[in-house]
C-alpha cells in the first residue's frame, strides 16, 4: 500500500490569549496521499486554519502544540530546528492566504518580491528567478508577464493579485499546496475562475493539494477528498462524491442543508441552529451534541472515535459505533 505524503496524529493546538487558552484544534488525525487533493471543511472556528497553518509551518507566537505531530515522507514538521525548516517552508509545503493582498509587501514590485522568494528559497540567479517568475505568472492565467513584474500590489485587482500569489507559491514546485479559502474575498465570478486555476495547477504541476473552505459544494468540485472539521476536531473524513451524496455525520448532513444550489433560487440560506461549544475548555463529549437532533445522553458523557465505517470513510459518532 502507498505510504501517504502526509500524516496529522493526533494534533492538539491552543492559543494563549489575555482572556485565557483557547482550543483550536483537539486529536486531529487525518493521511493525505501523494497527488490527492483534500477539502478540509467547517464553519467558522472549526480549527481548519489552524490544521492549514500547522502543515504550511506557519503558526502564530501565540499558538501552542499541547500534543501531536505533523510528518511529512516522516519528518515531524513541528519539531525542526530554524535551519531544518527553511529546507521546508516554502519549498517543499507553500500555502496561499485569503487575502491577496496581505501577504505582499506594497512597497517592492511583484518583479522583486517574486525574484526574492525564488533566490532565496531556490538559490536561483537573478536572471534564473526572473525567467521562472514570468514563467509561473503565465501559468496562474497572467499572461502579460512583464507589466506584471513591473508592477507594486496596489496597481493589480483582487484577481490578479490573487494569482499572483498563486504564481508565487507554486513557482519553488512545492509538493503540497495548502490554500486557505482563497476565493472567499473575491467575487462570485472570479472565484470560479480561480477555482479553475486550482484545478488546472493541481493537475499540471502534480500538486497534492489541501483546500480549505467553508463551502461543502465547493469542495466537492475540486477535492477528491473530504476532511469535515466541526469544533477542532475531524467529525467525518471520505471521499468527497460519498461525503455528499451519502453524509453520515448529522453536522455534515446539516452543513449540506446550509450549500446554496445555484440552480435552485435559494431565498434564504439555512444555518445550523444553535453554537459551537465553548472552546476555552477542553472538550467532552461530541462536540456537536448540543446542536445534534439525534443526541442521546452517551453523546454527551464520551467522545466517538473516528471509525472507518465504509472502505475510506470514517465518521466520529455514535448512531454507527460497531
Ligand atoms: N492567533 C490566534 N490567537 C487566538 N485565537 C485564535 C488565533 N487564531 C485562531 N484563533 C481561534 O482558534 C479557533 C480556531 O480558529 P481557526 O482560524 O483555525 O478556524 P477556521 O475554521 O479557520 O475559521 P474561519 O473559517 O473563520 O477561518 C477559533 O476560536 C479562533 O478564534
Ligand atoms: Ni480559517
Amino acid at each position: 500500500m502507498e505510504e501517504a505524503l502526509l500524516q496529522i496524529k493526533d494534533l492538539s493546538i491552543v492559543y494563549e490569549t489575555p482572556l485565557g487558552t483557547i482550543h483550536a484544534t483537539t486529536g486531529v488525525t487525518f493521511d493525505v496521499k501523494r497527488g490527492e487533493s483534500v477539502g478540509l471543511v467547517g464553519e467558522s472556528g472549526s480549527g481548519k486554519s489552524t490544521v492549514g497553518l500547522a502543515i504550511a509551518m506557519a503558526l502564530p507566537p501565540n499558538a501552542r502544540i499541547l500534543n501531536g505531530r505533523v510528518l511529512y515522507e516522516g519528518t515531524d514538521l513541528l519539531r525542526l530546528k530554524e535551519e531544518e525548516r527553511k529546507r521546508y517552508s516554502g519549498r517543499e509545503i507553500s500555502i496561499v492566504f485569503q487575502d491577496p493582498a496581505a501577504t505582499l509587501n506594497p512597497l517592492f514590485t511583484i518583479g522583486e518580491q517574486m525574484t526574492d522568494v525564488l533566490m532565496s528559497n531556490l538559490g536561483l540567479t537573478k536572471e534564473e528567478a526572473l525567467n521562472r517568475a514570468r514563467d509561473f505568472l503565465k501559468k496562474a492565467g497572467l499572461p502579460d508577464s512583464e507589466r506584471i513584474l513591473r508592477s507594486f500590489p496596489h496597481e493589480l485587482s483582487g484577481g490578479m493579485l490573487q494569482r499572483v500569489n498563486i504564481a508565487i507559491a507554486t513557482s519553488t514546485e512545492p509538493k503540497i499546496l495548502v490554500a486557505d479559502e482563497p476565493t472567499t474575498m473575491l467575487d462570485v465570478m472570479l472565484q470560479a475562475q480561480i477555482l479553475e486555476l486550482f484545478d488546472k495547477l493541481k493537475r499540471e504541476l502534480k500538486l497534492t493539494l489541501i483546500f480549505i473552505t467553508h463551502n461543502l459544494g465547493v469542495a466537492s468540485e475540486i477535492c477528491d477528498r473530504i476532511i469535515v472539521m466541526y469544533a477542532g476536531t475531524v467529525v467525518e473524513d471520505g471521499p468527497a462524491d460519498e461525503v455528499i451524496s451519502r453524509p453520515m455525520h448529522p453536522y455534515t448532513a446539516s452543513l449540506l442543508d446550509c450549500v446554496p444550489r445555484t440552480h435552485i433560487k435559494a431565498k434564504r440560506l439555512r444555518s445550523i441552529p444553535g453554537s459551537l461549544p465553548d472552546l476555552s475548555k477542553p472538550l467532552v463529549g461530541c462536540p456537536f451534541a448540543d446542536r445534534c437532533g439525534e443526541a442521546k445522553d452517551v453523546c454527551r458523557q464520551t467522545k466517538p472515535d473516528l471509525v472507518e465505517i465504509a472502505p475510506g470513510h470514517r465518521v466520529s459518532c455514535f448512531k454507527y459505533k460497531r
